[in-house]
């Protein structure tokens, strides 16, 4: 079991990831000559909740979009440092960045159903990627995880755009488990949806989280402490030459986050006064 430093300043304290996912070794990303993010050392463990938080612009998402190389695809993107998937250099020479695509899928903020049936949203990524077996079945599994069969088995062959929001959302997230994923990584999944519809994703999370590992960037504090096991703090510090960097701050079990933060601005965003 590796041991992580967490990026704790002044008492830097060493938390167990166990059975890592992904291990983030002193990761920078940067948009041309622009560091974005700087130096994120973390670790992401398996079948746990993940959540990433912090002001506007500190990196949150530059940082998850480097877990499925979905920076690769912004032009003048880098990413230096390391992350490590399964012991493996996510970003090898060998690594096929649309198979790693496939093993971690994506939920963005703003649902983004194909224009195409419910069937047809769900059957795409399998099919594309030649995965074997009955495709009605595999279309009833994927939207029974995503808890979204009760209320579209009747009408499958409907655009998938007639859907609600929260149903929308939920229809992105079984569209991303109907490939095998092994880690989903959600950009704000509730931030276009309404108190209800957030409360069903985050018990969908809930009960992904025993068969997927998942990486959850929210703006909402609440959000994190309700479904997250670990919680990742970044901030955006300002160099000598004026320029924002994003920074980790503080990574640590989400109890621990919220009640005894190391780092006095962990606590003061967490208690509001900042952020
Ligand atoms: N495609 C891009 N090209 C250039 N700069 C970018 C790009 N995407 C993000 N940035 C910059 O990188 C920094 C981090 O942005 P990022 O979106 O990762 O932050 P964030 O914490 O997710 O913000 P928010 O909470 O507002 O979504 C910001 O200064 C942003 O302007």
């Amino acid at each position: 079991m590796p041991n992580v430093n967490v990026r704790g300043p002044e008492v830097p304290r060493t938390i167990e990831a166990l059975d890592p996912v992904f291990t983030v070794s002193n990761l920078s990303v940067f948009y041309g000559d622009y560091e974005a993010v700087r130096g994120v050392d973390m670790t992401i463990g398996n079948r746990e909740i993940t959540a990433m938080i912090g002001p506007s612009g500190c990196g949150k998402s530059t940082v998850l979009r480097c877990f499925n190389r979905m920076n690769d695809l912004i032009p003048g993107a880098r990413a230096v440092g390391e992350i490590l998937y399964h012991d493996e250099n996510l970003y090898g020479d060998h690594v096929d960045p649309i198979e790693v695509r496939r093993r971690i899928g994506m939920v963005f903020q703003k649902p983004n159903p194909f224009p195409k049936s419910i069937y047809d949203n769900i059957a795409y990524g399998p099919r594309v990627n030649g995965i074997k077996g009955n495709m009605d079945e595999i279309v009833e599994e994927a939207l029974t995880k995503a808890a979204l069969w009760d209320e579209v088995k009747d009408k499958i062959k409907q655009n998938a755009l007639s859907l609600s929001g929260g149903q929308q959302q939920r229809l992105c997230i079984a569209r991303a488990i109907a490939v095998k994923p092994d880690v989903i990584l959600m950009d704000e999944p509730c931030s276009a949806l309404d108190p209800i519809a957030t409360t069903k994703i985050e018990d969908l999370m809930q009960e992904l989280t025993r068969d997927y590992t998942i990486v959850i960037v929210t703006h909402n504090m609440q959000q994190a402490a309700r479904v997250s096991d670990r919680t990742a703090f970044f901030t955006a510090e300002v160099d000598g030459a004026g320029v924002r960097h994003g920074r980790l701050v503080e990574f640590d079990e989400t109890s621990r986050i919220f009640t005894n933060p190391t780092d006095k601005r962990t606590e003061d965003y967490i208690t509001g006064r900042f952020g």
